[in-house]
């Protein structure tokens, strides 16, 4: 017999504690029932017999199961002469009264249909309900308290045995009790004969059915659970004992048979499935629990294993009785039934006391379970109070700490947007004084040589961090050069004026800034305009051009480049021009031509003209010298790349001549500025960018109203227009250019200054004017034919209002451009006329020429407008 398991105390279903039981293993018997009638009828042999109470033995001996073990041994084997009482007594009695110690119990009956489960198991229970009342009666100490409930699964429905109805029963899951059937019922047992009648309830709802084995086959697991709870009568007036519970399952399984065997009918094969599904799953079971129980374990993939998890799984005492026939037709499912037991012999339980408290007893434990909680908790909290208490020192230091800190970092704050304010106050003042000196020093280099003079623009020391200067055009930093020199004419060319001056070959290539040498003049970068005042000297007096670069480095002050030479002495003499040179980004400063000559048709045809009739590459003044260039004056450097050979011919004296002659003007000029420190304000007066707007929109309705007035190129309206286009560092180029309109204005219609003679001594005015404009609209007009094709053509046709079916339609917009001061009218204008002659010439060039920074030696030879040389 297995040790009894030692109780262990559970309260209310709960485990408080364990007490390590002794492993047992399942209680397994084998019982052989005697050959029954058929089988004696068929002259079956009874092939397997017991062996000293432990072994049932294949008698005899078949060559073909050789490879069977002949013998099996188990817990207890009965051989067909033991009777149940003897089974019960052997095999599951001490399993079946460990109820009553509070152990859970189960009892299997096992084996194939007509082996004698039913017959084995009616047999147990019977005997074993008749020890359990016989205990309880023995043992009046203890009030016990007898439960009865029944089931049977039944082609996997589990159903109550106790009631008549056949509704299925659901399986609930408890996380306490485990897989609980739903409303099964559980009568409490009055008596013996009370659970007897029950019993025959039970034996009447089951389902039975015929199969070729047994006319009264069972066709379902049958469970039949006795709950029995037990109290000392002792201590349960102290209402202090503890309560043992615990069940015992009578399991009487259906047949282990395959459906085949049973050759019943149609329903019998379902049952039979059924039958097989929960055996095979209870098989499994049995199998994993016999090898291990770490891994899984498939209770839940049949509802009997699964009800009978709670017995199967470790917590129960249980004893499997395998019935066999002894029958040698039988001998395939006598081996499965023994395969079945040996696998079951090797399951391990671990059967333990399940103790119910009293309620008494349970709240004297809760008490004290309370008490000791409270003292942790007590002592937990007072540790936690000082560690509170510390924390919270610790923060105030740190709160007080970071107080002190945020009060220093916004003193110091405070103290650094007081010196910010300061410094911002600082450097607006700065700025404000800085502008005016600025703009001051831009007029510093303004003179008026005399009471009539219109004033004079060299403008040295552009600020471009004026306020009123918008170089936002600008695409890249700005370098600020400050460049000045101030021109004057002799009334003798100076020796240094002729192109033999070397410094214009230095200059040919390159312009230079304070940064370096810059490369090539980036023209489309550049707004560098000369402007030259004119001082219209109503005495007739000897003007000075010079230039002067006081400040800027040598190659600056090397910087020259040519006044407008296509003047006549007599009449340029007149003029003193002072350049004003504004530097774009990248570019170096470049001094200012005179733009004069360009104003009007007449100088671009003396220069044609020149070119023409010397037929030769270099423009006649210039190879001769400009006439009434004044000293210092030279050649733009790229103008002419035959210049430097006839440089190179000249006397090295000479040159040597020049460049001292020439530095001493510098000086001298550069003394004079010095001591100049007035600003002309008529030629840049101080306006803020809304002022300056206002003032360039009025003053570029003058300067178009002028450029018809005085009937000046096309091109030069053109360009000038599409170049300043109201930055306010264009203020400076406006104006000259409003004061050079106007005085030319005064010579073509007044004539107060004795007109203007070119080059070639062909007196420039207003006649001229309109008469080379009118050449030059006929140039237009053949460039409208070069330039668009006819589809173009007549879009212009149509854009200008001209119409298609006119004629002379080139003629006609040739006419138009330039008409009219509407603004519209006017930028039309100016890029058509623009597109035209960039296409016709080199446009890039052109912009240069413009404003005379390059005089590039003009290759035709023909009459034209050449308006490159202006
Ligand atoms: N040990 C035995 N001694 C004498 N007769 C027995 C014994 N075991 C079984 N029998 C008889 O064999 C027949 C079949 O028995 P039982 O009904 O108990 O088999 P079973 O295994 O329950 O079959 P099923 O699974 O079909 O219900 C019964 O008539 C029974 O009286």
């Amino acid at each position: 017999m297995p040790q009894r398991p030692s109780v262990n105390p559970i309260v209310q279903g709960c485990e408080m504690g364990s007490e390590e039981m002794a492993q047992e293993r399942f209680l397994v018997s084998v019982r052989l029932r005697p050959l029954n009638g058929k089988e004696i009828e068929r002259n079956d042999s009874a092939d397997w017999d017991s062996v000293n109470g432990t072994s049932v033995v294949f008698k005899p001996y078949l060559p073909e199961r050789s490879l069977y073990p002949p013998s099996y041994t188990f817990d207890r084997v009965f051989g067909g002469e033991c009777d149940t009482m003897q089974v019960y007594d052997e095999g599951a009695k001490e399993v079946a009264l460990s109820v009553l110690d509070g152990i859970n119990a189960s009892i299997f009956a096992y084996g194939q249909t007509s082996s004698g489960k039913t017959y084995t198991m009616s047999g147990i229970i019977a005997y074993a309900v008749e020890d359990i009342y016989d205990y309880i009666r023995r043992h009046g100490e203890r009030e016990y308290v007898l439960k009865f409930s029944a089931m049977e699964i039944y082609n996997e429905a589990v159903r109550d045995l106790l009631i008549a109805d056949n509704i299925p029963l659901r399986l609930l899951d408890d996380p306490e009790r485990g897989t609980v059937v739903e409303k099964l019922t559980e009568e409490t047992l009055r008596d013996q004969w009370h659970l007897s009648d029950l019993l025959a309830i039970c034996a009447a709802q089951r389902q039975v059915g015929e199969t070729t084995l047994n006319e009264m086959s069972s066709r379902s697991h049958q469970i039949l659970r006795l709950t029995i709870q037990s109290t000392a009568r002792e201590f349960k007036s102290k209402q202090s004992s503890s309560t043992l519970v615990a069940s015992v399952n009578f399991v009487d399984l259906a047949g282990s048979e395959r459906a085949s065997q049973v050759s019943s009918a149609s329903n019998r094969l379902k049952e039979g499935c059924h039958i097989n599904r929960s055996l095979l799953t209870l098989g499994t079971v049995i199998r994993k629990l016999s090898k291990e129980r770490t891994g899984h374990i498939p209770f839940r993939d049949s509802k009997l294993t699964r009800i009978l998890q709670p017995f199967l799984g470790g917590n129960a005492r249980t004893a499997i009785i395998c019935t066999m026939s002894p029958a040698r037709s039988h001998i395939e499912q006598s081996r499965n039934t023994l395969l079945f037991a040996s696998c079951a012999k090797q399951v391990v339980t671990n059967a333990q006391v399940n103790v119910v408290m009293s309620d008494k007893a349970l709240m004297k434990h809760l008490q004290r379970e309370l008490a000791r909680l409270e003292n942790e908790l007590k002592h937990a909290g007072f540790n936690t109070c000082g560690d509170r208490s510390d924390v919270l020192k610790d923060r105030d230091a740190q709160i007080k700490k970071m107080e002190r800190e945020i009060k220093e970092l916004m003193q110091q704050r405070d103290l650094a947007q007081s010196r910010l304010n300061d410094l911002l106050q600082a450097v607006v003042e700065e700025h404000s004084r800085q502008w005016e000196e600025s703009t001051q020093s831009s007029y510093s280099h303004v003179r008026s040589n005399s009471d009539d003079a219109l004033s004079i623009s060299s403008l040295s020391s552009i600020d471009y961090q004026n306020p009123c200067c918008d170089y936002s055009s600008f695409n890249s930093p700005v370098q600020v050069n400050k460049f000045s020199y101030h021109e004057v004419w002799d009334d003798q060319p100076s020796p240094n004026t002729t192109i033999n001056n070397p410094a214009l070959n230095e200059l040919r290539l390159h312009r230079r800034s304070k940064e370096g040498i810059i490369e090539e003049d980036c023209e489309e970068h550049c707004k560098e305009v000369r402007c030259v005042e004119i001082h219209a000297l109503s005495d007739g007096r000897v003007d000075k051009f010079d230039q002067l670069n006081a400040e800027s480095e040598v190659t600056d002050k090397d910087t020259l480049e040519t006044f407008a030479p296509n003047f006549a002495a007599d009449e340029f003499s007149k003029l003193v021009p002072t350049k004003r040179v504004m530097e774009s980004r990248r570019l170096a400063l470049t001094k200012s031509n005179s733009c004069l000559a360009s104003l009007t048709n007449n100088s671009m045809f003396a220069l044609s003209q020149d070119v023409e009739q010397d037929n030769e590459t270099t423009p006649k003044f210039l190879q001769r010298g400009i006439s009434g260039m004044p000293k210092g004056v030279q050649c733009p450097p790229n103008a002419f790349s035959e210049v430097k050979d006839v440089s190179e011919d000249n006397d090295d004296k000479q040159l040597c001549v020049d460049r001292q002659n020439r530095q001493n003007q510098l000086e001298t000029i550069g003394n004079e500025e010095e001591e100049n420190d007035g600003v002309d304000e008529r030629l840049c007066p101080k306006r803020s960018p809304l002022e300056w707007q206002l003032e360039f929109q009025r003053k570029q309705e003058e300067i178009i109203e002028l450029w018809h007035t005085c009937h000046v190129s096309l091109l030069h309206r053109s360009r000038f227009f599409l170049l300043f286009k109201g930055d306010s560092t264009d203020a400076f180029y406006i104006e000259v250019e409003c004061r050079r309109l106007t005085l030319l204005k005064n010579i073509f219609y007044h004539g107060n200054v004795g007109g203007i003679v070119g080059e070639d001594g062909h007196r420039l005015n207003l006649t001229s004017s309109m008469r080379c404009l009118q050449r030059e609209r006929h140039r237009l007009l053949k460039l409208i034919g070069k330039t668009f094709d006819p589809h173009e053509r007549e879009s212009l046709y149509s854009k200008w209002g001209i119409s298609l079916n006119s004629k002379q339609r080139r003629m006609q917009l040739a006419q138009l451009v330039w008409t009219t001061k509407d603004i519209t009218h006017v930028r039309e204008s100016a890029l058509l006329v623009t597109k035209l002659i960039g296409f016709e010439e080199q446009g890039e060039e052109a912009m240069k020429e413009m404003f005379g920074l390059n005089f590039t030696v003009q290759q035709t030879h023909k009459r034209s407008f050449s308006w490159m040389l202006w």
